[in-house]
C-alpha cells in the first residue's frame, strides 16, 4: 500500500502523488499521431483518455477465450449493469489480441512467449499513458508448469527468472543485449497472498517463475519433436531449478516484470500450475479439470479487485 502522506495542515496527500503510467522513449512526443497498430486503435481516431482513462486493473493472459471469460466472470462479480454476455472486443478490427473493458477493469489476451506479449505490452503501456491512467496495477493471469507442486497449485511470482535461474531479462538492441531487472511487487504480491488465504479454495503460493523461449525443449521435456538430452539430465536441471526457488516454468514473465518495472507500473504474476515437471511432460488432465484450474488465477484476482474497490472489507 501507498504510505500515507499529511501535509501541514495534516490532510492526506495521497490524493496528489498518483503514480502515473511513465512511457521512456522521448520520440513519443514529437509524434503527431501514435497507431497502437495490433490493437487497431489511434490516437488520432479514438478518445484514448475518454476510453480508458479510469482503467485501475489490467489483466493480460496468452488466450483470447480466457480474457473474454475472465471479463465477463469480473463483470459478474463487480455487479456492474449490462449483460455480461455482451462484452465488446475493443481490438475487433485485429485479430492479433483481444482485449474487453469492464469498469476499471482491462482484460486482454497476450498470445505465447515473449515476443508476443512485448509487443502488446508496448503498445498497452502507450495505451496508458496516452490515456493519463494513474495508480494501475498490471497482473498476468496465466498457466505454467510446477516444480515439485501438486497439480492445481497457483503460484504467485516472488522473481521472474531467466534459463539461469537469474532475475534478468536480456533483449537484443542494435545488436547489443541489454539487460533489465525483473523485480515485481512485493506489496502486491503479498495481497494476492492474503486474497488466496481468505478465499481458502485452493493451494496458493509464492515462488520463483522461470520463464523460458520454448515450451519443449526449452523448459526441458522430453515429448517434443527434438530432444537433446537425457531423462536424468532433464531432472537434474529442474532440481536445481527448484533449489533456486523456481516453483513454476512459464514463457512470458520476465519481459513482464521488465517492462512493468521500467515504465513504473506495479506488476504481478499468478499463475496455475498444470502439471508437476518432475512426474511428467504430458498435461495428461481432463479438459474439466484444466478449465477449473485456469479459473483459479481468475478468482484470486477477482478477490484482490474487490477488495481494493472496497466491495470487500
Ligand atoms: O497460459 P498462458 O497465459 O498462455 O501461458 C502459458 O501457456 C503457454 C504455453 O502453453 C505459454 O504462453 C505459457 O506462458
Ligand atoms: O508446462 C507448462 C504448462 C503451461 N505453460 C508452460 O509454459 N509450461
Amino acid at each position: 500500500m501507498a504510505p500515507i502522506i499529511l501535509d501541514h495542515m495534516g490532510n492526506d496527500q495521497n490524493e496528489y502523488i498518483k503514480q502515473h503510467v511513465q512511457v521512456k522513449n522521448p520520440y513519443l512526443d514529437t509524434m503527431e499521431e501514435d497507431i497502437l497498430y495490433h490493437f487497431s486503435l489511434s490516437t488520432k481516431t479514438h478518445n484514448l483518455p475518454e476510453m480508458f482513462g479510469d482503467i485501475k486493473f489490467v489483466c493480460v493472459g496468452g488466450s483470447a477465450n480466457r480474457m473474454k471469460a475472465f471479463a465477463q466472470f469480473i463483470h459478474q462479480e463487480l455487479e456492474l449493469p449490462g449483460n455480461p454476455e455482451e462484452v465488446r472486443d475493443i481490438c475487433e478490427g485485429t485479430d492479433r489480441y483481444c482485449m474487453y473493458k469492464v469498469g476499471p477493469v482491462l482484460s486482454l489476451s497476450h498470445g505465447m512467449g515473449v515476443p508476443s506479449i512485448s509487443i502488446m505490452l508496448h503498445e498497452l503501456i502507450k495505451l496508458l499513458h496516452h490515456a493519463q491512467c494513474s495508480d494501475v496495477v498490471l497482473i498476468r493471469l496465466g498457466t505454467s508448469g510446477g516444480v515439485g507442486l501438486a497439480p492445481g497449485t497457483v503460484v504467485v511470482t516472488n522473481k521472474a527468472v531467466d534459463y539461469s535461474f537469474l532475475p534478468q531479462f536480456e533483449q537484443v538492441v542494435l545488436g547489443k543485449v541489454i539487460t533489465r531487472s525483473t523485480e515485481l511487487d512485493e506489496g502486491v504480491a503479498n495481497e494476492l497472498l492474503q486474497c488466496s488465504a481468505e478465499l481458502q479454495s485452493f493451494p496458493t503460493m509464492i515462488g520463483n517463475t522461470m520463464c523460458t523461449h520454448d515450451f519443449y525443449e526449452g523448459q526441458g521435456r522430453l515429448d517434443g519433436a527434438l530432444c537433446s538430452f537425457s531423462h536424468e539430465e532433464k531432472l537434474e536441471y529442474l532440481r536445481k531449478a527448484y533449489e533456486a526457488g523456481v516453483r513454476n516454468i512459464e514463457m512470458e514473465s520476465t519481459v513482464f516484470a521488465a517492462m512493468c518495472r521500467v515504465c513504473g507500473v506495479k506488476a504481478a504474476v499468478v499463475c496455475v500450475a498444470l502439471l508437476n515437471r518432475f512426474d511428467g511432460d504430458q498435461i495428461t488432465s481432463p479438459h474439466d479439470v484444466l478449465v477449473e484450474y485456469q479459473q483459479r488465477p481468475q478468482v484470486l484476482v477477482s478477490h484482490f479487485i474487490k477488495k481494493r474497490l472496497g466491495h470487500i472489507v
